[in-house]
């Protein structure tokens, strides 16, 4: 019997230390109404759900590329975001999404970026930003988003990368994941 994909992805995995069962505990944060749970949905199921604001946290398994993704999609709101570090702890890496249309925002969603990325639990670990609404009329593109978060310079200190992409649309999603599989594989 020949090398099946799966095992040659085994044999492969094995030598950056990676397994095709090893958990990846993945946490989406970001600003109220950026579209979290809008973008865990279409992950999960391929599709958007009508969503309400989430109170403490959603959690859902992805299994992308033989990576099981445990993926956490926390609540925003500025009175429960101070509950995001309690789930810090054995975090492979972040997704931070941004609305791209709210240009009020943008401000404190950098800020309450930055001061995610000062914890010492989340030392080194890969940040793949969504600028999410994408299909808006206006909607800030990435580049401005990436310019205006101002993350150049921070490749010494994780790997980070930022994509556009629409949840509601289903766009750019799996663009973001790829990059975010790679650097996972690669760290
Ligand atoms: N136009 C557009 N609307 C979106 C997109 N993604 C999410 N939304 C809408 O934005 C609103 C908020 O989406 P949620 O996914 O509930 O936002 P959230 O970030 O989980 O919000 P909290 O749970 O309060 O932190 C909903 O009305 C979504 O339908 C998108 O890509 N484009
Ligand atoms: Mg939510």
């Amino acid at each position: 019997m020949g090398l099946t994909f799966s095992s040659l992805f085994d044999s492969l995995a094995s030598l950056t230390g990676w397994r095709t069962n090893q958990d990846v505990r993945i946490l989406i944060i970001g600003l109220d109404a950026s579209g979290k749970s809008t973008i865990l949905y279409q992950l999960h199921l391929g599709e958007v759900v009508a969503t309400i604001p989430t109170i403490g946290f959603n959690v859902e398994t992805v299994v992308y590329k033989n990576i099981k993704l445990i993926l956490w999609d926390l609540g925003g709101q500025s009175s429960i975001r101070s509950y995001w570090r309690c789930y810090f702890q054995n975090t492979s890496a972040i997704i931070y999404v941004i609305d791209s249309s709210d240009k009020d925002r943008l401000k404190t969603a950098k800020s309450e970026l930055l001061s995610v990325l000062d914890e010492d639990e989340l030392r080194g670990v890969p940040l793949l930003v969504f600028a999410n609404k994408q299909d808006i009329p206006g909607a800030l593109p990435a580049a401005e988003i990436s310019e205006e978060l101002g993350l150049a310079g921070a490749e010494n200190a994780r790997p980070w990368s930022v994509r556009g992409c629409s949840a509601i649309k289903g766009e750019g999603l799996h663009d973001g994941l790829d990059w975010l599989v790679s650097s996972l594989t690669k760290s």
